[in-house]
């Protein structure tokens, strides 16, 4: 409904752009938000409904290498020479070395901006845990990071070196979704399709993640939670490593595993 309401509006506003007061043309235009407001919150809310089902991509250590490289000569094609590449940890940590090889640049530094806990759950805003730990005054930065997902890691890196006074920013990213509400300078990918990328970086910590999600309340055996993982995400995962996966978080005490019929079985420790 939302849909063509929006375009009756657009339809209408059009139409009367020459012939109608100016105040009927704002109440117009101000319909026209209010519709494009409520599809928003209403994605999103859908969005948040099958939140527990999306899919996945893993995305390999070979891959990375390509999609550096390619920065890398976007970076050089454009001219922009930085004084310093700041990568957003952690996931820009290995871009950032990547690329700077690949530009043959040694000035490389960090910052620490969380935005995620575990395996795609998000907080309810970025935050910075680390700030930039040298002097940037006067200096050209590139901010380097993995992805752009939502857009606010580097909404709020860019502001957060913006009030650093440096000379000019710019920003770079492997992997620019465009569901982000910011576009960097620089990708070396556009993802048109949102999914949940999985860097080699992080492959460990999200499959634990996937794994207690798929778990929560209930007991199942190996074979239910690979088929899970299939179905829910999209990942066609071995027994060995969820296996190691699966005995890690026992031992950390996340899960419990028991036996049942020669059958073992994991659940979420009380
Ligand atoms: O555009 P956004 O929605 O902000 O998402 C992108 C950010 O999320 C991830 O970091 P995360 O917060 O998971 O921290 P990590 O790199 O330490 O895993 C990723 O490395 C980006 O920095």
């Amino acid at each position: 409904m939302l849909n063509w309401l929006e375009k009756d509006l657009i339809s209408l506003y059009k139409v009367s752009v020459n012939s109608l007061p100016a105040g009927y043309k704002t109440c117009i235009k101000k319909a026209i938000y209010l519709t494009q407001e409520r599809k928003i919150q209403s994605q999103q809310s859908q969005g948040q409904t099958e939140k527990d089902s999306f899919r996945c991509e893993l995305i390999s250590f070979n891959e990375v290498l390509r999609l550096s490289r390619i920065l890398a000569q976007k970076v050089k094609a454009s001219g922009y020479m930085p004084d310093l590449i700041v990568a957003i940890g952690r996931g820009g940590y290995v871009p950032g070395r990547l690329v700077s090889d690949f530009l043959l640049f040694n000035d490389l530094t960090s910052m620490k901006i969380e935005h995620y806990s575990r395996a795609a759950d998000m907080r309810e805003e970025a935050r910075i845990k680390f700030p930039i730990p040298v002097d940037i005054t006067g200096k050209k930065i590139l901010i380097l990071d993995d992805v752009t997902d939502t857009g606010e890691t580097l909404n709020l890196a860019v502001d957060y070196v913006l009030n650093l006074n440096p000379a000019s920013v710019r920003t770079a990213v492997l992997q620019h979704k465009i569901s982000s509400n910011f576009t960097p300078d620089f990708y070396a990918q556009k993802v048109l399709k949102w999914r949940w990328i999985i860097y080699p970086w992080a492959r460990y910590e999200d499959l634990a993640g996937f794994a207690e999600k798929i778990i929560q309340n209930r007991t199942l055996d190996l074979s239910q939670i690979i088929a899970e993982f299939k179905h829910r995400y999209e990942l066609d995962l071995k027994e060995t490593e969820l296996l190691k996966i699966l005995s890690d978080l026992t031992e950390r005490g996340e899960l419990e595993s028991t036996k049942q019929d020669n059958r073992k079985l994991w659940s979420i420790k009380k």
